[in-house]
């Protein structure tokens, strides 16, 4: 019998500089990456960058590069939720990215932040499970200052302001995020009701895990997040193409921005 050498190990299962999930080709990445959960908006990020390529899709990850103002910029999606997301920030980091900026769709919760409007999180809660391996303790991450300036000043060319929020990133959308199911109703009520006393502006399930993961490994990292529903007023944006181009748009000039400095 003939020994095998090895390929990849199972504490490092990375093979000639790819990794076991991220679908790249072993390029070193731009150092500042745009982190949106659904896949479909890496495909809307090509009408915001030039000379989009799509590098490569598997599972949730799909990842594209493109330039805007004259400046590189990766996207990829994270796919729902903690451990995903988890995934996507260790690899994306591994392979040159320095800056990560989640766009992404929430659920606003008081009346004031309407379908529509875009805002950037300042803070994010301590909730979900993937964050606890990467930060302890209950005090909420703040976002990186570097990134929340950014954000702001790409917003301002763009004509806009964001409405900074405090979030909170869930790991169940349904109970998690108080919508009531049969037999569920005090579940989801009681859990709406620790929400509203936690002080959450708004509920998404990736800022905490973007936040701890990237903060973690010396990454910079914020998020500008589209308001898709309102959780006071009950309303559900149907036409949402249009708020991810402007925030895709804005997080893009960030991310030119950040790319400079950076
Ligand atoms: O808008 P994206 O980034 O896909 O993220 C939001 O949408 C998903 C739920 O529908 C969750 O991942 C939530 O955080
Ligand atoms: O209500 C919402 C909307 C988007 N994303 C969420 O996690 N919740």
């Amino acid at each position: 019998m003939t020994e095998e050498t090895p390929l990849r190990s199972a504490s490092d299962p990375w093979l000639d500089g790819r990794p076991p999930h991220i679908p790249t080709d072993g390029r070193t990445l731009p150092r500042v990456c745009l982190l949106p959960g659904d896949p479909a908006r890496v495909s809307l990020a090509s009408a915001v960058l030039e000379d989009f390529e799509l590098i490569g899709e598997k599972r949730e990850y799909r990842l594209g590069v493109g330039r805007f103002a004259g400046q590189e910029i990766a996207i990829c999606s994270t796919g729902i939720g903690g451990p995903s997301t988890e995934i996507a920030i260790v690899e994306l980091s591994r392979l040159g990215v320095t800056t990560f900026i989640r766009v992404g769709g929430m659920g606003a919760i008081p009346a004031g932040i309407v379908p529509g409007s875009i805002t950037s999180v300042a803070s994010a809660l301590r909730d979900g499970g993937t964050a606890r391996f990467y930060a302890k303790g209950d005090e909420p991450i703040p976002a990186h200052d570097e990134v929340l300036d950014a954000l702001d000043a790409a917003a301002a060319t763009h004509g806009e302001a964001l409405t900074p929020i405090t979030v909170m990133s869930c790991d169940s959308y349904y109970v998690g995020e108080g919508r009531s199911l049969p037999g569920l109703e005090k579940a989801a009520e009681e859990r709406m009701a620790d929400v509203l006393r936690r002080g959450a502006d708004a509920m998404d399930m990736e800022c905490e895990t973007v936040f701890a993961v990237a903060k973690a490994l010396g990454r910079r990292y914020g998020a500008v997040l589209a308001t898709h529903g309102n959780r006071a007023t009950d309303e559900w944006l149907e036409d949402y193409a249009p708020v991810q181009q402007r925030m895709l748009t804005i997080a893009c000039e960030a991310a030119a921005m950040l790319s400079v400095e950076g």
